[in-house]
């Protein structure tokens, strides 16, 4: 059975000035450990799927299933990763940030400590759980997000442009953290962006949505490449190009 099933999605908001149809007729399975980028040209509902997944929109037409369920709300099976780093508290450190979600449950102190510690060490941190959010870079906000998320143990990773607003520099550098962070964990990842070479560079398979009104996924391209990706392979250099087309005609439509 499929992780997640998205079942002839929907989504129209309606609010005073009428009513938009963000997406339409939205389906897709994802298999447990896949790592799955959905890439798409701005407003084409990428982030109106990923909200309705992790429970913060409800769809108004199809349905959403995780593990055979349906998705009612949000809940600590999905973890989700913003762009920016406003989501973090900054009167906590980074240690009880990471471990916020497991004081919730009742995990006893020591034990948090020593899971959050754990994190910590997997995204690159070890030593720094003391510091507060505005002691650290945005890469490190960034990197803190994903150890949070991870912490809670989630069934999928869901991910917005996590990477968007920071230097090329330390893009490149968090991505092949995650995709070693991805390999270790065998989580499953639902992971948006723009970039086509950082969609290439990271997922077992890359859907490009239709532009809205009505998004829709298109097409879904598999990259069967050994990681770690080497970018300027040949096989590498394919993918892009074929994603890239599948992109290019969303932009220009008419050529
Ligand atoms: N709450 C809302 N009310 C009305 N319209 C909305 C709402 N949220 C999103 N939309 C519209 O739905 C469409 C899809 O938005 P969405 O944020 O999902 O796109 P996106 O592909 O993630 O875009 P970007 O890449 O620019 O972040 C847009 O036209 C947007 O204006």
């Amino acid at each position: 059975m499929a992780l997640v099933t998205l079942e002839g999605v929907g989504k129209t908001f309606r609010g005073r000035t009428g009513a938009w149809e963000a997406v339409r007729d939205f389906s897709l399975e994802l298999a447990e450990g896949e790592f799955f980028c959905l890439l798409g040209t701005s407003g084409c509902g990428k982030t109106t799927v990923l909200n309705m997944l992790a429970g913060f929109e409800a769809p108004t037409a199809g349905r959403i299933l995780l593990d055979g369920k349906p998705v009612r709300g949000p809940g600590a099976d999905r973890g989700v990763v913003f762009q920016g780093h406003d989501s973090l508290y900054d009167w906590l450190t980074a240690r009880d940030n990471i471990a916020f979600g497991l004081r919730l449950r009742g995990m006893a102190k020591a034990e948090r400590r020593a899971v959050a510690d754990r994190f910590l060490t997997m995204v690159g941190l070890t030593g720094q759980g003391a510091k507060h959010p505005s002691e650290l870079s945005g890469g490190m906000k960034q990197r803190i997000q994903i150890a949070r998320a991870l912490a809670n143990d989630p069934r999928i990773l869901l991910m917005d442009e996590p990477f968007g607003a920071l230097d090329a520099m330390t893009r490149a550098v968090l991505q092949n953290e995650l995709s070693d962070i991805w390999a270790k964990s065998g989580k499953t990842v639902l992971f948006i962006t723009h970039d086509i070479e950082e969609a290439v560079a990271l997922s077992t398979r890359v859907g490009v949505m239709k532009r809205g009104p009505g998004g829709t996924l298109k097409a879904v391209v598999p990259v069967d490449l050994p990681f770690p990706r080497e970018r300027t392979s040949d096989g590498f250099m394919q993918t892009f190009r074929q994603v890239h087309a599948l992109i290019h005609e969303e932009i220009h439509p008419h050529e």
